[in-house]
């Protein structure tokens, strides 16, 4: 079934080909796209439907865009899709998360090495034993950008789940102790951080075969607060943004240079 009959745009991001650029930077929040988009030269408005917001600008003269989400799998594997049907093949997506790991605080840049698939979109996608991991080249060049400008980073596996309130509430859920428990195991696995939209990304990179990589900014850790330790928020999403920006740059400095 095709939706889009009689118009070059994509259904729900209302993308067409010239619109966007090869190498994208995706991001849940509506309303933060042209914050990151400022960071881009020549930045302008693309297009705004439903939560999918798009603007697009260059880096080293290569267009690239910033496309919003929304909050879970679902429509952040939509995005994707049009964005993929559009030629896109490089995807970055920066967000935020709360830290799980004690050692990861607020104000912590983490990049995802791996994502949990506590989530159901990527289970219409590949089987649950397959598991949701970077482009190598996108984590390499995310680990370089932040040695560069010096931010404090973790580099780990990271909890993709679909419920917010099932992270931070889960003795509220009729589910509880599935939830506690999964919960428990990832503490002892030393998970970093939990978000909800990586896993997505990578897998629906790894089945379309293009390159995806996530990082994010922690806000705080609630296992830092339960153990009665020192609990830092911190919103200041700048230092990620330019990480973000400059991860992008890297990777296409390092296509155009295996591409002459
Ligand atoms: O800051 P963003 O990119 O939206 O990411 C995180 O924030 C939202 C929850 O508050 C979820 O989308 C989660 O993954
Ligand atoms: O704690 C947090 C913070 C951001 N996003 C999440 O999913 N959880």
């Amino acid at each position: 079934m095709d939706y889009t009959e009689g118009s070059n745009k994509q259904y729900h991001t209302q993308l067409e080909e010239n619109g966007v650029g090869d190498y994208v930077i995706l991001t849940g929040d509506p309303k933060r796209v042209k914050d990151i988009a400022s960071y881009l030269d020549d930045a302008y408005f693309v297009a705004d439907n439903r939560e999918y917001v798009t603007y697009s600008g260059y880096i080293n003269g290569v267009l690239c865009s910033v496309v919003s989400t929304g909050i879970g799998g679902a429509s952040t594997a939509i995005a994707m899709e049009e964005l993929i049907q559009l030629g896109c093949h490089t995807f970055l997506r920066v967000g935020t998360c709360g830290g799980v790991c004690l050692d990861v605080q607020g104000g912590d840049i983490v990049i995802a090495s791996g994502a949990i698939r506590q989530e159901g979109t990527t289970r219409e996608y590949a089987p649950i034993e397959f598991p949701a991991v970077p482009n190598f080249e996108v984590l390499s060049a995310q680990v370089e950008s932040a040695n560069k400008l010096n931010l404090p980073y973790h580099v780990g596996v990271v909890q993709s789940k679909d419920s917010f309130f099932g992270q931070h509430a889960p003795e509220t859920m009729p589910v509880y102790q599935e939830l506690q428990n999964k919960w428990d195991a990832y503490c002892r696995l030393d998970c970093l951080a939990s978000e909800m939209e990586s896993s997505t990304v990578f897998i629906v990179g790894q089945t379309r075969h293009v390159r995806s990589g996530a990082m994010f900014l922690c806000l705080a850790n609630q296992e830092r607060e339960k153990a009665g330790l020192s609990n830092i928020q911190n919103h200041d999403l700048k230092p990620l943004m330019k990480c973000a920006v400059l991860t992008l740059k890297n990777l296409i400095q390092k296509d155009e240079a295996e591409n002459h």
